[in-house]
């Protein structure tokens, strides 16, 4: 009798595993891209369980292959910087929006009719269904396990998106799932009410006026480093090999610290450095496929849950230290204060306790605070070093607008070409690769019908250096393309979006800019910098992008401008 019920209950656990897998990996992607396919929109095969992920390693890892075969046939040289880094790092979409987003397709219905009438051909064959479903663009989908994706670089569709203020219009779901110890139930990855609660508390905290305030703050924790890095260089005449990531990393660190968290800085660093393993052991490996469970006790999953738990509870000290001292109108009490009168909200409609709100804000805020702008003030430095024209224009600038003083917020403002360099930078190196959404009901953009469920994908380094938008040169480092701003420096101002689009934009944007000039200028001021011979260059993606070997610079003092702070 037990035998029987415990093979029966051995059983029935079997096959309600094999429904569910089934359910998930075959009958909702079939459900989801067949409503596509019926609208014209292509894509690679799919296998069961993985998806595509067999089909984008083996093209990743041809195109590595022939390119490390090409380096060995040629004598290496480390000053030539080939910046179409997507082509190695995502090779797999290059391939697909040539195999499966047709040219026909970029055609407007008038273009097609037009050339059908010259052709002398019958306007018939306009019902041809790969003709008159002209709407979709460059698009095409793909899955990595259970998560389908509809990856578009159609400038017209990432109008519509960013134009898109519906809350059909959201943030996939995977990110509070797969990536939840990082990002959790944060303003990154909610939707709904919820979200609007958390932008509103958040956004104004990075409000214009509000980071013109924190430019003094900026400035005292870069000159903390500049005199580190002159005691590293000695006397005039000296130089130093500066590996300058750690220090960006340390100094972005420091700086969103003492903006947001106030006197409760001094926990950050360690923060930092817990939230940057977290980050790297989250980037082995693909989302969305058995096995990457996040409930499944693997090896990277019990290293993902320990540094959770740690993160989670030096978050939650720090927050009770700050109960325990005195009121500080920092970005920290805003979350505290607005998580109290979030525990009376029921009409947020959330489940989401209070903690959790606490701690997954404070940890979002931490991730996206430090890593984007210290891997962005790196790759302006490593430009800056191999583009000495750009650096001396960019030098020339800040001592004529500061002469003699420190930055402030008025001065930043000035500063066309150290803004243009950084535009540049992140047109070229931006460090999120992808702007993401989901259709949380069905959504309508360019004619096509996104059946609820589906993901949104914009690759933003393809869109951003395609040749067909930037011009022959999208490849190259040319700041001057923004000296008329950022919608005269290519044929769609929709094609620069490193800070994303639309309602979701980045919230920090202007603290990030403001922060990256406070940098460079201050830099550019005090030292002339080349790159070191041991520099490599190869960007590399986890999670952001960012430089896969040390940017190490050869750095110098000014000598025409001595004065110390
Ligand atoms: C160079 C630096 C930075 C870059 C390139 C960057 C880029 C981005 C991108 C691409 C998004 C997603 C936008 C979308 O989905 O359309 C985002 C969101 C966000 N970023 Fe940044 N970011 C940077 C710095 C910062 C800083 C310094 C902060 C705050 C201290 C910050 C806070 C946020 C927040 C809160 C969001 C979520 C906005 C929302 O969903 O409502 N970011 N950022």
């Amino acid at each position: 009798m037990t035998m029987k019920l415990i093979v029966s209950l051995v059983l029935g656990g079997f096959l309600a595993s094999f429904a569910y897998i089934y359910t998930i990996f075959f009958v909702k992607p079939q459900r989801l891209t067949s409503r596509l396919r019926k609208q014209g929109i292509k894509g690679p095969s799919p296998s069961l369980l993985l998806g595509n992920i067999p089909e984008i390693r083996r093209i990743q890892l041809q195109v590595q292959t022939e390119l490390s075969a090409a380096k060995s046939s040629q004598k290496e040289n480390h000053l030539a910087i080939d910046h179409d880094w997507p082509s190695t790092i995502f090779p797999h979409f290059k391939q697909w929006i040539n195999e499966y987003a047709v040219t026909a397709r970029y055609y407007t219905k008038r273009l097609i009719i037009l050339s059908h009438c010259k052709a002398g051909l019958p306007l018939y064959n306009l019902f041809d269904s790969s003709i008159i479903l002209t709407g979709a663009g460059p698009s095409f989908m793909y899955s990595t396990g259970r998560i389908q994706q509809l990856c578009t670089t159609d400038i017209d569709m990432v109008k519509e998106i960013s134009l898109c203020t519906s809350s059909n219009l959201g943030k996939p779901s995977y990110l509070s799932k797969d990536r939840g110890p990082l990002l959790g139930q944060s303003i990154f990855s909610t939707n709904g009410p919820i979200w609007g609660h958390q932008r509103k508390i958040i956004a104004p905290e990075f409000y214009i006026d509000k980071v013109k305030s924190m430019v003094s703050l900026m400035v005292d924790c870069t000159t903390t480093m500049i005199r580190s890095w002159e005691s590293r260089i000695g006397s005039d005449g000296g130089m130093a090999d500066i590996n300058i990531d750690l220090d960006m990393r340390s100094l972005s660190a420091d700086i969103i610290s003492r903006a947001c968290f106030g006197s409760n800085y001094t926990k950050g660093e360690e923060i930092f450095s817990k939230l940057r393993t977290l980050q790297d052991v989250m980037s082995r490996g693909f989302i969305g496929i058995p096995g990457s469970s996040r409930y499944i006790p693997t090896k990277n999953n019990w290293e993902i849950w320990k540094l959770e738990k740690e993160i989670n509870s030096m978050i939650l000290r720090v927050v009770k230290q700050r109960a325990a001292t005195n009121y500080e109108k920092d970005l920290l009490q805003m979350i505290l204060e607005s998580a109290k009168s979030y525990g009376d909200q029921e009409s947020l409609g959330s489940d989401i306790s209070i903690d959790r709100f606490i701690v997954d804000n404070c940890k979002a805020i931490y991730f996206a605070g430090y890593e984007t702008t210290a891997i962005t003030a790196s790759w302006c430095l490593m430009l800056l070093a191999t583009h000495q024209e750009w650096q001396a224009r960019a030098r020339v600038e800040v001592l004529k607008i500061c002469k003699e003083n420190l930055p402030d917020a008025d001065m930043l403002r000035n500063m066309k070409t150290v803004t243009m360099v950084i535009q540049e930078t992140m047109r070229l190196y931006p460090p999120v690769a992808f702007v993401t959404r989901s259709a949380l009901q069905d959504i309508k953009f360019k004619e096509i019908t996104i059946p609820k469920g589906m993901n949104i994908q914009i690759p933003i380094p393809i869109v951003q250096q395609n040749p067909g938008t930037w011009g022959p040169d999208a490849h190259q480092f040319n700041p001057k393309r923004f000296a008329k701003g950022i919608l005269e420096a290519s044929s769609s101002p929709q094609a620069y979006m490193p800070f994303g689009v639309g309602a979701r934009t980045c919230a920090g944007q202007h603290f990030a800019m403001a922060e990256l000039k406070v940098i460079l200028s201050l830099i550019l001021s005090k030292f002339s910098f080349s790159l070191s011979p041991a520099y490599r260059h190869s960007p590399e993606f986890k999670l952001v992008v960012q430089p896969g070997n040390e940017v190490t610079l050869r750095i110098r003092r000014v000598s025409s401008h001595k004065k110390t702070y």
